[in-house]
């Protein structure tokens, strides 16, 4: 087998609305992938033509080396899959409701269940329906990860995670290709794929838009600055940070009282800011990614436009 999955020119069309308009990936075994996109840009509508839940319009895909048409069962056996609408029976307990699972996935080895049970922190002797939607999305990590797959393919996994088992799902990834399983991640959260993937593709409106490693995409470069001081006038700061060229969207709060605050865009190096910021009183500093939409529109703009010259929403 040579690669672990492999799409060409993939397409699906909703009616007349085309969701996939031709996409090409190759994903190697035991690595990360990471698929990101805006909402609506076919994250969803691709994970499931992989697992056939539904049929491409045209293009071929081959997960594990098999058509996942042909595949049928025994290629899903060899599959771990998060769907992005988790829908589980209710009226069950979680032991139970995973022990089903078992039944279809194949052989789970002795305390998986409940050791990726304490590691995510959700008691499998609740029924499911009582439980809250994050204890449920644990569930839906639990049936993907339990019988150790060649290959995991998540859909949006971290939704309604708090950020502790945030963390502890992102170690089961790496551990997860530390084993030698393949991993196909799809998220709209930026700092989740650059923690994890080692080749990462950008979706926007049915297409890829930009396709690498993680640095080379410069996704990361884009932050959002927010930070206040005393002891500077507003418009002094103003006149130092106008000389930074990494720094644009620049706003002062110029109502003359302190502390002084200021919001900013930086596109690129982050050192010549801190510098500047380091020979003045900083009374507080935050610096974020701004969301995915924004850095992709803001990298890849014109190539992510639609046909429509805009970027649908899903
Ligand atoms: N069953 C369907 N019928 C018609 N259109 C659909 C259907 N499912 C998805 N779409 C459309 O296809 C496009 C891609 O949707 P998809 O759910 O794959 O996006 P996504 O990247 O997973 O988005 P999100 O991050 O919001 O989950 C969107 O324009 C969506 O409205």
């Amino acid at each position: 087998m040579s690669h672990a999955i492999e799409t060409i020119d993939l397409k699906k069309n909703y009616g007349s609305h085309a969701a996939i308009r031709g996409l090409s990936i190759t994903v190697e075994p035991g690595t990360v992938f990471g698929l990101i996109g805006p909402n609506g840009a076919g994250k969803t509508t691709t994970l499931r033509m992989l697992l056939d839940v539904i049929r491409p319009s045209s293009g071929v895909a081959r997960v594990l080396g098999e058509t996942p048409q042909a595949g049928g069962p025994a290629l899903r056996r060899r599959i771990g899959f998060v769907p992005g609408e988790l829908r589980l029976e209710g009226r069950i307990r979680g032991r139970a409701l995973l022990r089903h699972y078992a039944e279809i996935s194949g052989q789970v080895a002795p305390g998986a269940v409940d050791d990726l049970a304490d590691r995510l922190g959700v008691d499998l002797n609740r029924e499911v329906r009582k439980l809250s939607k994050g204890n449920k999305q644990k569930l839906g990590l639990i049936q993907a990860f339990m019988h150790r797959p060649e290959l995991l393919v998540l859909d949006e996994p971290t939704s309604g995670l708090d950020p502790l088992v945030q963390r502890e799902f992102l170690t089961m990834v790496r551990e997860a290709r530390a084993n030698g399983q393949t991993i196909l991640l799809s998220s709209h959260v930026l700092s989740e794929i650059q923690q994890t993937a080692d080749q990462v593709a950008v979706l926007s409106d049915g297409l890829i838009v930009a396709e690498g490693d993680v640095a080379a995409l410069r996704l990361g470069r884009i932050r959002r600055v927010r930070a206040s001081f005393t002891g500077i006038a507003a418009a002094a700061l103003r006149q130092e940070l106008d000389h930074l060229p990494t720094l644009r969207d620049i706003d002062i709060d110029v109502t003359g009282t302190e502390p002084v605050r200021l919001t900013a865009t930086i596109d690129g190096d982050i050192d010549p800011l801190v510098k500047l910021l380091a020979r003045h009183s900083v009374l507080d500093l935050a610096v974020e990614e701004p969301d995915l939409e924004e850095s992709v529109l803001q990298l890849y703009g014109s190539s992510a436009n639609g046909r429509n010259g805009e970027v649908r929403h899903g």
